[in-house]
């Protein structure tokens, strides 16, 4: 078993050493900058058809130990998956009807985790999307700040207004917008200990006579048309497919006419939902963000176009993300011991591959994400939206 594995993978050349526990160990190519630590000898078996699903549930449980930078045991990882299966893509996943039961237990069970945890990676507002580096030397911090003045820019919120934002998180966004751009801002969120902390960090801002935070699924907005604007930030992934239009309606109910909605998301690469990545959307989905679901951009703004928004604006930050998922995974790295404290020994694994294989999987266009700002037209067909961008970068 042994022999015809080191044959198959041995050809790879890859920077990689394998120690089989109680028996060999084999480098499969000069310095190895990555060790595999194998814990049960089935594995080695299975390793000839290594997706990358397969290899991450190996690790999350231990089968599998892994020493060596965490970025470049995802990219071994890659490079043997794609040296053993090629470049072949797998059809769409199986889409789930969602009710709002399965998406409330969905986001508690990955926000809910642990605050501590979460804040030992992402930036001191612990905004849990991609930042907007104006240079990409630019701290996670300043990139964090930069994107939520980027959102308030391009919503071009004025003083009094109200503005929903559907998927608050820690509500950094929230507390921006109303200290800086004296906006009356309402979050909601699923999560109930993100909703703690984004209430007790406005509180200690003195925020809250312009904040409001509740726990609150967006299909349960009731009333029409009461704000001005509306931002929806790295939620629309758990919105399903089969759910597309019905949250657009919602969001294009809720503001007034001629107000503007920007939804930021993660998009798919393929139109038709094909994965890529041998596997790492599958692991996603089982692990991480149960139930989750990228549309394709053309799918999002069809959507939006169908509800009756009108798409003025979008923009692409996928290198965006590359760059901020190093960064939390950095930090996720440099804090393991305290992470560790925090959550079980599965859920820190699982998370140190979620977040460099992210990383990974932006940066080789394996997914996108995309900032699209659409308005709603007055009655007459009209609005007030300026008439070029310059004033975003005044
Ligand atoms: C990736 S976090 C982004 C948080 C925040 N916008 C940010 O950028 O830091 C996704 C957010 O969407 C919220 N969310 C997901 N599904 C939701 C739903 N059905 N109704 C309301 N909020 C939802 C989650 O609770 C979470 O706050």
């Amino acid at each position: 078993m042994f022999a015809q594995f080191s044959e198959t993978l041995g050809a790879l050349q890859l920077p990689l050493r394998v120690v089989v526990k109680g028996g060999p160990t084999l480098d499969l190519g000069p310095d190895p900058r990555v060790t595999l630590l194998i814990n049960d000898l089935g594995l080695l078996q299975e390793m000839q058809n290594p997706t990358l699903d397969k290899l991450g549930a190996a690790y999350i449980d231990q089968r599998l130990d892994i020493q060596g930078n965490i970025m470049d045991v995802i990219a071994v990882a890659d490079r043997l998956s794609k040296g053993l299966l090629g470049d072949n893509t797998e059809p769409a996943p199986e889409r789930t009807e969602h009710d709002k039961q399965m998406d409330a237990e969905a986001i508690s069970y990955h926000y809910d985790l642990s605050n501590d945890f979460y804040a030992l990676w992402l930036d001191p507002q612990m905004v849990y999307s991609c930042g907007y580096f104006r240079n990409p030397e630019d701290s996670l911090a300043t990139a964090q700040t930069q994107k939520l003045d980027h959102l308030c820019r391009k919503l071009r919120l004025k003083p009094g207004e109200h503005l929903l934002d559907v998927g608050c998180g820690w509500g950094g966004l929230a507390r921006h917008a109303a200290r800086y751009y004296d906006v009356q801002v309402h979050g909601i969120t699923l999560s109930k200990a993100q909703l703690a902390l984004a209430q007790a960090r406005s509180e200690a801002a003195g925020l809250t006579d312009r904040v409001t935070l509740e726990l609150r699924d967006y299909r349960d907005l009731a009333g029409r048309e009461n704000y001005d604007k509306i931002v929806s930030v790295g939620m629309f992934e758990h919105v399903g497919h089969a759910n597309l239009g019905a949250y657009f309606k919602i969001l294009f109910e809720q503001v007034k006419p001629g107000g503007l909605v920007m939804n930021h998301g993660i998009t798919a690469k393929y139109i038709d939902g094909r994965q890529v990545g041998r596997g790492a959307g599958k692991f996603i989905g089982r692990y991480v963000f149960p139930h989750g679901e990228l549309p394709h951009l053309s799918m999002a703004i069809a959507s939006m176009s169908e509800q009756g928004l009108e798409v003025l604006d979008v923009e692409s930050l996928r290198l965006h993300y590359a760059r901020t998922l190093e960064h939390w995974s950095g930090n996720l790295e440099h804090h393991l011991e305290q992470a560790g404290q925090l959550v079980s020994d599965k859920t820190l694994r699982i998370w140190r591959i979620y977040l460099a294989g992210c990383a990974y999987g932006f940066k080789r266009n394996w997914m996108n994400i995309h900032q699209i700002l659409a308005v709603k037209p007055l009655a007459d067909g009209t609005h007030h939206v300026p008439w070029t961008r310059e004033d975003l970068y005044r």
